[in-house]
């Protein structure tokens, strides 16, 4: 695997699966698949889990592991090619990316959406340009429109704990005080399309996520009828993804208080379950009582991300 953005880039959905349980039971067990290799992290954006996790997956494959916070401590990086670099940006990325490639083996990039261009974010222009020219394997740490190592420890997660064979997934928007990126929603959105569930999505008109990952899922504007009988809760803040007016694009359309999941919404389901990626904001987007209950699975969640890394970047060192 020489990238890894899109559910596609896995192969068989079921195989990865099968390849997840086995690596969550055997995680120390492609040690030699590591050594003497080099992940280089590339954080554009903060981060907890993606840091912690991804670090201790590759650390599980015996690799070393260097991590770069560009924003504290690099040089100031310009993006853009045909600017006379008169500011505050000191190098442009074009050096830098085959600068930082030339001292690892696998490169991972975090690099949220500016959500101010809508073409620029969703052309990935700055990803694309660590895939051209560092001159390794690349993977998504969440960028501007993906964020696939969250999307598939969400689906393991699901895995372990469905109840039926093929549950119902409710991907539900959430208030937020900030616009937040859809990368979230729209991995979510792709890999339950893959998978074998009922999946639909909720949100407040206007927040139409984006045809290439929405596909065919059912849309549900009303969040009780959606959340009626799920088995899964999935919740997420999005800004307008400025698909049916892209002068909305990034924008907050909604701060409706109504969509914040609490006990009540949870008593409309199938006795379900919360998730949520994390960092999530309490009283916004889920209450106290429904993110301590016995259903939230956000922690088992995050846990699962070193299970998701750890497979990808397997997958990366086995095609070296
Ligand atoms: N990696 C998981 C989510 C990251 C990001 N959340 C945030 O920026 C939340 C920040 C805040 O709540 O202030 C997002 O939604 O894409
Ligand atoms: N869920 C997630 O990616 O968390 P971080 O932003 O903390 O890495």
């Amino acid at each position: 695997m020489k990238t890894f953005f899109n559910v596609e880039d896995l192969g068989d959905l079921k195989a990865a699966l099968a390849e997840a349980q086995e690596v969550k039971a055997n995680r120390f067990g492609y040690q030699e698949l590591g050594k003497n290799k080099t992940l280089l992290m590339i954080f554009f954006n903060n981060s907890l889990r993606t840091r912690l996790s991804t670090q201790k997956a590759a650390m599980n494959l015996g690799m070393n592991v260097i991590v770069l916070d560009v924003n504290a401590g690099a040089w100031k990086l310009e993006t853009e090619r045909g600017v006379i670099m008169d500011g505050d940006k000191s190098e442009h990325l074009l050096e830098a990316i085959p600068v930082m490639g030339s001292f690892c083996d696998l490169i991972g990039v975090r690099s949220f959406a500016g959500l101010k261009d809508r073409d620029y974010d969703y052309a990935e222009t700055i990803v694309n340009q660590f895939v051209k020219y560092s001159g390794r394997p690349v993977f998504a740490m969440e960028t501007a429109t993906v964020h696939p190592l969250q999307a598939f420890a969400d689906l393991i997660t699901i895995e372990e704990h469905k109840k039926v064979a093929r549950p119902k997934v409710v991907l539900t928007w959430a208030p937020h005080c900030r616009a937040l990126p859809q990368a979230v929603p729209n991995s979510f959105a792709q890999w339950m399309n893959a998978a074998d569930v009922d999946f639909v999505v909720t949100h407040p008109e206007g927040y139409e996520l984006d045809p290439k990952f929405v596909g065919n899922a059912k849309v549900e504007y009303n969040q009780k009828k959606a959340l009626e009988g799920a088995d899964f809760v999935y919740a997420k803040n999005w800004s307008c993804p400025g698909v049916k007016d892209p002068a909305q694009y990034g924008e907050i359309l909604s701060k409706d208080m109504s969509w914040t999941i609490d006990e009540e919404h949870m008593s409309w389901t199938n006795d379900g379950c919360f998730m949520h990626c994390l960092p999530v904001r309490r009283g916004l987007i889920v209450t106290d009582d429904v993110i301590e209950s016995k259903n939230s699975l956000v922690i088992p969640e995050a846990a699962n991300r070193e299970i998701s890394a750890e497979v990808v970047i397997k997958r990366m060192l086995e095609s070296l």
